[in-house]
């Protein structure tokens, strides 16, 4: 199946009267991952929330996974319940059947596959994080968008993770915002770095080789050396 490509047009984000965005056109290509870089506050997380149709006004291009930067875990339902949350909301008995071995599977590949029935508030925060991550990958869908998915781990765990993740996010349309100008070239087809007041987009970066790309790549680190200027000027 084919993932559609994502695209932003003359859009104004205006929230409780701060103007976020005004005549923002972007274009996100079709089965790739886009990083968002920026500096905090400059409005990563408003775009994504706009492309995922969250604002008031707007509409997701089709069928979403949204992984927000809080883990929005469910207090009361156990781990592996909390990853099959979309099929318990759509209320598809069916569906939260089959979907099971694949959540117990995800679960497993981000290292939670002996703590399926505790309930989130026992976990660390990077636990929560991986069971949200395990959320958004067993929601199964064509455009994924994730807001900071690997910030609360530790190097060794987010390294795995990007790995897993660049896996099992093949083919899809996904855009990513990271504060990590290295995790956005293991990661990112593509990368933006944007600046704000309002939200803007330097050029489109496009590292060469296919992703998850090897940290010690010495074209990598160059870029990343590009991508810290790059942050530095926008504001
Ligand atoms: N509900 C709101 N009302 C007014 N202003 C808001 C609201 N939510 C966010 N903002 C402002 O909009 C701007 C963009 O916020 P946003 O969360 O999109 O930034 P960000 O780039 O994702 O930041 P970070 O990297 O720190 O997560 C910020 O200046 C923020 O203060």
């Amino acid at each position: 199946m084919s993932s559609p490509a994502l695209s932003v047009r003359s859009a104004h984000i205006v929230l409780d009267g701060h103007v976020v965005a005004e005549n923002l056109s972007l274009d996100f290509a079709a089965g790739c991952t886009t990083c968002l870089l920026g500096r905090s506050g400059v409005g990563k997380t408003s775009l994504l929330r706009h492309l995922a149709g969250l604002l008031p006004g707007t509409a997701p291009a089709g069928p979403v996974a949204y992984m927000a930067q809080r883990d929005l875990l469910l207090p009361w339902l156990s781990v592996l319940d909390n990853v099959l949350l979309g099929h318990r909301l759509r209320r598809d008995e069916t569906a939260r059947r089959s979907a099971e071995p694949r959540a117990r599977s995800l679960l497993a590949e981000v290292g939670l596959g002996d703590r399926l029935d505790a309930l989130p508030q026992t976990l660390s925060g990077g636990m929560r994080q991986r069971a949200a991550l395990a959320r958004t990958l067993c929601e199964d869908r064509r455009i994924v968008l994730m807001d900071e998915p690997f910030g609360h781990l530790d190097a060794v765990t987010r390294f795995d993770l990007q790995d897993l993740a660049a896996r099992l996010l093949e083919g899809r349309t996904v855009v990513m915002v990271t504060h990590d100008p290295l995790e956005a070239l293991r990661m990112g087809h593509e990368i933006r770095v944007l600046s704000g007041n309002p939200l803007a987009s330097g050029p489109l970066i496009a590292p060469v080789g296919a992703v998850p790309r090897d940290p010690a790549d010495p074209e990598l680190l160059a870029l990343q050396a590009r991508l810290i200027q790059e942050l530095r000027r926008g504001s």
